[in-house]
């Protein structure tokens, strides 16, 4: 059996306790708490205040972010980052993609840019970059036989103005495995047109 066969029986171990994913941590309301959070986020990159309402925000979101620490859990039983019925299972620092379709031929994924992601008159390339990233971890999930894999380099070709606002089409999958490296390939598609492809080398290694 040469290794990409062998690779191409699967994962032969769980996945890691960490990206097994739930739908309860944070409770029924904490989609819409990470969607406000995302909001303050959008609404930040359009506002120019005079200092005492810039003052004012301060202050309202100091305490908000004090009520947060208070709550505060080890980051393995956090909410964000683990809830796969949101968007981004819930992560508010990730583009807020949806998944459509998962498995060993790869993950097709939905995903909408906000304000917050805005470049010039355009997505900003590094949120392309970490929407590829973090889709390219999904699909290698599912082709390492146990632990987890790396990202080692991960290059973005900017095809065409990437727009906000609207939902675009992203797939990634792992083109070879070989050994523990596994070539992976991306696109991003507005309708029709690409605005972004994607290849990455990312190496299998044990769960920390
Ligand atoms: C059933 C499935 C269900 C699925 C459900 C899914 C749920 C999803 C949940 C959750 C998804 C989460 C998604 C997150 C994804 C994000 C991933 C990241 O962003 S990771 C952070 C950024 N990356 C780093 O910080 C790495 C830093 N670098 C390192 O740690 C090492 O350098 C590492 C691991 C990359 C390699 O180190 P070494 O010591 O293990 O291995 P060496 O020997 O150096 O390399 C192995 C082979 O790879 C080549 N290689 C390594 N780096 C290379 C490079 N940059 N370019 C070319 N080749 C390279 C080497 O030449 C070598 O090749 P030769 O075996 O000799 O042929």
């Amino acid at each position: 059996m040469t290794s990409t066969q062998q690779a191409d029986a699967g994962r032969t171990s769980e996945l890691p306790k960490w990206a097994r994913g739930n739908s309860h941590r944070g409770g029924p309301g904490f989609g819409e708490l990470i969607e406000q959070v995302r909001s303050v986020m959008d609404a930040s990159r359009f506002i120019a205040p005079g200092d005492d309402v810039a003052r004012e925000l301060t202050a309202d979101l100091s305490r908000i972010v004090e009520r947060m620490q208070a709550i505060a859990v080890p980051v393995d039983d956090a909410a964000a980052d683990s809830r796969e019925d949101l968007p981004a299972r819930g992560n508010p620092s990730l583009p807020p993609f949806e998944i459509i379709d998962l498995g060993s031929e790869g993950v097709v994924a939905e995903i909408v840019f906000r304000a917050f992601h805005l470049g010039r008159l355009s997505a900003h390339g590094g949120n392309i970059s970490l929407l590829f990233d973090e889709l390219a971890g999904y699909a290698t999930m599912h082709r390492v036989t146990s632990g987890f894999a790396r990202t080692a380099f991960l290059k973005v070709d900017y095809r065409s103005l990437t727009p906000i606002d609207r939902p675009l089409r992203a797939r990634v999958w792992v083109e070879e495995i070989d050994g523990r490296k596994l070539h992976v390939l991306g696109t991003l598609h507005d309708g029709d047109r690409l605005c972004a492809d994607m290849t990455a080398l990312f190496i299998q290694v044990p769960d920390a």
